[in-house]
C-alpha cells in the first residue's frame, strides 16, 4: 500500500452510507462530498468533510433541490433564516455552521449527528419508556427554548427531525422559507392546524408538534384525531405517562392561544419526572434537563462507524473534462470512495437491499470459476499493490479461483475475504494496465442501482472508468473480467489498454 500522504486523513463515517449518485456533485464549496445520507422534500443530504481542516469531523452537507423560486428575495429571506438558526445554542440543537444562498443549488451544513431518527428507533424498537420518554421531552423542549428565545421556531419538527444519539437527543432541520406545501404534504400529523392552512413557523406551533412527538415516542403513533375530533381528545393520550397527560394535551389545543409556553412546557416535564423518580431535582433550567438525561438516557447505542481513508489533493474534478482516467488523484477523485466503497463493503455485508447486492447464489457463477487460460482473463485489482491508489497505470494480477475456495457466495462477504478466494495465474502475474475513457466498466457491488440495470445474470451495471478509479481508491480489492485492445507485447512492461471491466460476481438467483 503506499504512504500516507498529509493530505490522507481517516473518517469515521456510518456503514449504511449510500454512494454518491451519477449526477450528484464531487464537492460543495470547501465540503468533499463522501456519500449520501439522504434525501428529504427540501433537499440532499450528503456526509462531507471539509477538505480546508485536517480534523477529519464529519459533516451533513444539505444541497437544496433545484429552486424554483428564483427572486433575489428568496435568497435574501433564506440567508436571513439560516442566519437565525446559525445563531442558535447547539447543544442539543444541530445548526448549520456555514452556508451558501447564492449558488445556484444554495446549500447549508452542519456538524454531522451519529444517532437513529426518533421514528426508526421506535419502529425497530417500540415505544420509549416513562423515564426515557420524559428525558426526550425535556431535550426537546430545550431546544425548542433555545430557538424561541431568539425569536427563531422550528417550524418542522417531526420525529425523523429528531436523532437519538447515545448522549441525547438532536433536533435537526429547521423549516426554511417556502417550505409550507411540504408540510402539509408530509408532516401533517406532526403540524399544527394553523400551519397546515398556511401559517408561518411559530413558537405556538412548535409546542403542538412537541406534544405530537411525544405521544408518539410514548405510544408509537401519531395523535391523529378522527374526522372532526381534536388531535387533543383523550384516546390519543392512553400511553401517555399520566404526569405528563395535562401539558401534551393542552400543548396539543387547536388553538394556538390555548397551548402552553415553552417554559412551561419545560416546567411541566421536569415536575413530571421529579414525580415519578421521587426526586428533588433543581428547578427548572438547563441543568435540570441534563439531570434528566444522565438519570433517564439509557440503552440508546449509536450505529457503529467505520474508518475510512479519504484523501484530499489538488487535482482536476471527477466531472471535469476527462482525458485518460488515470490522471492524478484529486478532491473530486475520492468523492466517491466512501459511498462506492461503503456501498460495496454494506452490500458485501447484506446491508444495502437492491439489485447492486443480488442475495447470495449458491455458487458462483460460471464465468467466476473460470479464470484459467481457457476461460475469460480474470484480473484482481488491489490498491495495496498500487504506488498511488488514485492514479494509473492500474496493477492488475491475473488470478483464478483456488480449487480449495469454499462455495461461499460472494454477496455474504466482505471484498477482501473474497479476494482471498482467488490465487495468481502463474509467478510473475501483476501487469499494468490503462483505464480510458472507452473503458466500458460493469460493476456489481460497488455501483449505485439506478437506470441501466444491465440484465447479463450478474445484475451490473454501467459505469464510467472515473467511477471504477474512485472505487479502486478507496482500497478494496476487485475481482473482475478483462478484455484488452491488443495482444499483451513481449516484454510485458508496457501497460495495456483496458477496452472493458466487468466485475465477477454471483449470478443472482432465478
Ligand atoms: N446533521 C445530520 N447528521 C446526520 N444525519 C443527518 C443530518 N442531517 C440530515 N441527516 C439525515 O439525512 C437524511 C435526509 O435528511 P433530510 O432532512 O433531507 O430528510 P427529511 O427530514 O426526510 O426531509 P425534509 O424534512 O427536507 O423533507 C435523513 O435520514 C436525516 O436523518
Amino acid at each position: 500500500m503506499s504512504r500516507p500522504s498529509e493530505r490522507e486523513i481517516t473518517v469515521l463515517v456510518p456503514p449504511h452510507l449510500d454512494p454518491l449518485a451519477p449526477g450528484d456533485p464531487d464537492s460543495v464549496g470547501p465540503y468533499v462530498l463522501i456519500g449520501r445520507l439522504g434525501a428529504g422534500g427540501t433537499g440532499t443530504v450528503f456526509a462531507a468533510i471539509d477538505a480546508n481542516e485536517a480534523s477529519g469531523d464529519l459533516m451533513a452537507v444539505k444541497v437544496l433541490h433545484p429552486w424554483s423560486a428564483e427572486e433575489p428575495e428568496d435568497r435574501a429571506r433564506l440567508r436571513a433564516r439560516l442566519a437565525a438558526l446559525a445563531d442558535v445554542d447547539g447543544r442539543t440543537y444541530v445548526p448549520p455552521v456555514a452556508f451558501d444562498v447564492q449558488a445556484r443549488q444554495p446549500w447549508l451544513v452542519m456538524p454531522y449527528v451519529a444517532g437513529l431518527p426518533l421514528d426508526g428507533f421506535v419502529d425497530d424498537h417500540g415505544p420509549l419508556g416513562r423515564g426515557r420518554l420524559i428525558a426526550l421531552a425535556a431535550a426537546v423542549g430545550e431546544v425548542l427554548s433555545a430557538l424561541h428565545s431568539k425569536q427563531v421556531a422550528h417550524g418542522d419538527l417531526t420525529p425523523d427531525n429528531v436523532l437519538l444519539s447515545g448522549r441525547g437527543p438532536r433536533v435537526l432541520d429547521c423549516a426554511l422559507p417556502g417550505e409550507g406545501e411540504l408540510l402539509r404534504r408530509n408532516a401533517a400529523p406532526w403540524t399544527a392546524p394553523e400551519r397546515l392552512e398556511g401559517g408561518e413557523p411559530s413558537s405556538p406551533a412548535d409546542i403542538f408538534s412537541w406534544a405530537a412527538i411525544a405521544v408518539f415516542a410514548a405510544t408509537g403513533r401519531p395523535p391523529v384525531a378522527e374526522e372532526g375530533a381534536p388531535a387533543s381528545a383523550s384516546p390519543w393520550l392512553e400511553g401517555v405517562p399520566a404526569e405528563m397527560r395535562p401539558i401534551v394535551r393542552r400543548a396539543l389545543s387547536e388553538d394556538p392561544r390555548d397551548r402552553p409556553t415553552v417554559r412551561e412546557v419545560l416546567g411541566s416535564t421536569i415536575a413530571a419526572w421529579e414525580a415519578i423518580s421521587g426526586s428533588d431535582a433543581a428547578p427548572v433550567q438547563g441543568t435540570a434537563v441534563t439531570q434528566v438525561l444522565s438519570r433517564e438516557w439509557r440503552g440508546v447505542v449509536e450505529p457503529d462507524r467505520l474508518p475510512r481513508l479519504v484523501r484530499l489533493g489538488t487535482g482536476r474534478g471527477r466531472t471535469a473534462g476527462r482525458g485518460l482516467l488515470i490522471a492524478g488523484g484529486s478532491v473530486v477523485a475520492l468523492a466517491l470512495i466512501g459511498g462506492g466503497g461503503l456501498a460495496a463493503y454494506a452490500a458485501a455485508n447484506g446491508l444495502l437491499p437492491g439489485p447492486a447486492a443480488p442475495t447470495a447464489s449458491p455458487s458462483p457463477s460460471p464465468s467466476a470459476s473460470a479464470g484459467g487460460p481457457e476461460g475469460p482473463t480474470i484480473v484482481r485489482f488491489d490498491p495495496a499493490e498500487q504506488e498511488n491508489p488514485a492514479d494509473g497505470p492500474w496493477v492488475y494480477t491475473q488470478v483464478e479461483r483456488r480449487p480449495s475456495a469454499p462455495a461461499t457466495p460472494a454477496a455474504t462477504l466482505a471484498p477482501d475475504a473474497w479476494s482471498e478466494q482467488w490465487q495468481p495465474v502463474g509467478e510473475d502475474a501483476e501487469r499494468k494496465a490503462l483505464i480510458t475513457e472507452e473503458t466500458e466498466v460493469l460493476c456489481a457491488r460497488f455501483c449505485v442501482p439506478g437506470p441501466g440495470y444491465v440484465e447479463d445474470d450478474r445484475g451490473t451495471f454501467p459505469m464510467e472508468g472515473q467511477d471504477f478509479i474512485d472505487y479502486l481508491a478507496w482500497g478494496q480489492p476487485v475481482i473482475a473480467e478483462v478484455e484488452f485492445a491488443g495482444p499483451e507485447d513481449e516484454g510485458g512492461d508496457r501497460p495495456r489498454e483496458l477496452t472493458r471491466i466487468v466485475e465477477v460476481y454471483p449470478t443472482p438467483p432465478d
